[in-house]
């Protein structure tokens, strides 16, 4: 195949975020005997996908190789997926080769089971955390969102909605600032049409961006306010579709206008915590970088003798509540890995004795349905 030529041709498939790096990633790619073209999963469903090819959207079953290659839930294709893909002749079917290998993605950890990993969005540049100005704005909830966000790869970016609500965002903002080192904190009010200019410089041609908050603070409201009037399709994004049930327009990702493609898959509403050493680095990187000042390497920041973390909250520069949650989390992450531990136990024992394929299915919830 040609694939410059099929590239210049096809403007519509290369809105979805096609570009110089997906195509070095592409040449890496063992050669194929067959036509295969790039392709992006714009969603999926229990058994198939739906994916923009050069030729527009088709939808799209893993090759029987590919499947018997697939050790792990997480090496099938996503939402957000670039896959090499081979079009059967006269229809708007494909089926999927390979997985173009990931930029980023968020996975969703099954307890116990590194199998069972689901990825619930794939190759995404921003992810926005949102928490409304109200009875939900909670640090430590956002502390460990930017956990998980963290280790996506994708760069977070917190956006405080229901700003209207709020009589002192600015304080919030700064409180939110301060717990979240690295990452740009925004106000806005999709209801108020507020703060709109500081989410353009991530509205870009080409770059992904998935959502991610509780229920209701506001996702679907921000979602249609950044769609606007630049929907590309007619659908609105999930209108009512709690069930997946419309298996032949729904999508999980949309192409605006601009060419700014934006994810909103149900898994990633809600994003778990595990055991995410690296993330949590992250997400306390004021702590870590302190830390690397302290006089003794295992240091735990409590009374030990030259602790600079100590040292920089009796100094007013760092505050207690910071290491407090710090603490916190950090144990909480490793009481998940002594659950996820067990829970593994247990499943090798029950292993073979029930169903497992049913048990997965009920796990799966919201991201396997059909
Ligand atoms: N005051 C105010 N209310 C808002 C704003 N944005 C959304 N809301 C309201 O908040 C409620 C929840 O909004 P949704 O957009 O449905 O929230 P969601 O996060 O998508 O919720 P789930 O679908 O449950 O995940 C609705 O009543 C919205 O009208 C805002 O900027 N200001
Ligand atoms: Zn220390």
């Amino acid at each position: 195949m040609n694939n410059t030529d099929t590239l210049h041709h096809h403007q519509q498939h290369l809105a979805y975020g096609w570009n110089t790096d997906w195509n070095h990633k592409m040449e890496q790619m063992p050669k194929s005997t067959r036509e295969l073209e790039p392709a992006r999963v714009i969603a999926q469903h229990s058994h198939s996908y739906q994916i923009m090819t050069p030729d527009g959207e088709h939808t799209a079953t893993v090759t029987g190789k590919y499947e018997f290659n697939a050790a792990l839930k997480s090496d099938f294709p996503a939402v957000g997926d670039w896959v090499m893909a081979e079009k059967l002749p006269g229809e708007t079917r494909s089926v999927i080769h390979r997985l173009l290998p990931r930029q980023s993605a968020m996975i969703r950890k099954a307890a116990g089971s590194t199998v069972d990993d689901q990825v619930v969005g794939a190759n995404m540049d921003y992810l926005f955390i949102t928490n409304a100005l109200n009875q939900d704005f909670n640090v430590r909830k956002m502390e460990r969102y930017l956990i998980a966000a963290w280790e996506s790869g994708a760069s977070p970016v917190i956006l405080l909605t229901k700003a209207d609500l709020c009589g002192d965002p600015e304080a919030f903002a700064a409180q939110m600032e301060s717990a979240a080192p690295g990452v740009p904190v925004h106000l806005i009010s999709a209801l108020q049409n507020q703060g709109k200019e500081q989410l353009l410089p991530y509205l870009q041609p080409g770059k992904t961006i998935a959502v991610t908050g509780s229920s209701g603070v506001g996702k679907s409201t921000l979602l249609n306010w950044l769609a606007d009037d630049n929907m590309m399709e007619t659908q609105g994004i999930r209108e009512n579709d709690a069930r997946g049930r419309h298996t032949t327009t729904h999508r999980e990702l949309f192409l605006l206008t601009n060419g700014t493609l934006v994810m909103d898959t149900p898994g990633m509403r809600e994003l778990q915590l595990w055991d995410a050493q690296d993330g949590l680095e992250q997400a306390f990187s004021d702590i870590e970088a302190l830390a690397a000042g302290c006089r003794y390497r295992d240091c735990r920041h409590e009374s030990d003798p030259g602790c600079a973390v100590l040292q920089a909250i009796q100094d007013g520069t760092l505050e207690a509540k910071r290491l407090h949650n710090y603490r916190k989390t950090a144990k909480e992450l490793s009481h998940l890995a002594r659950k996820e531990n067990s829970l593994a136990k247990k499943a090798k024992k029950a292993a073979g004795s029930s169903s497992r394929r049913s048990e997965r299915r009920t796990k799966a919830g919201d991201w396997d349905y059909d």
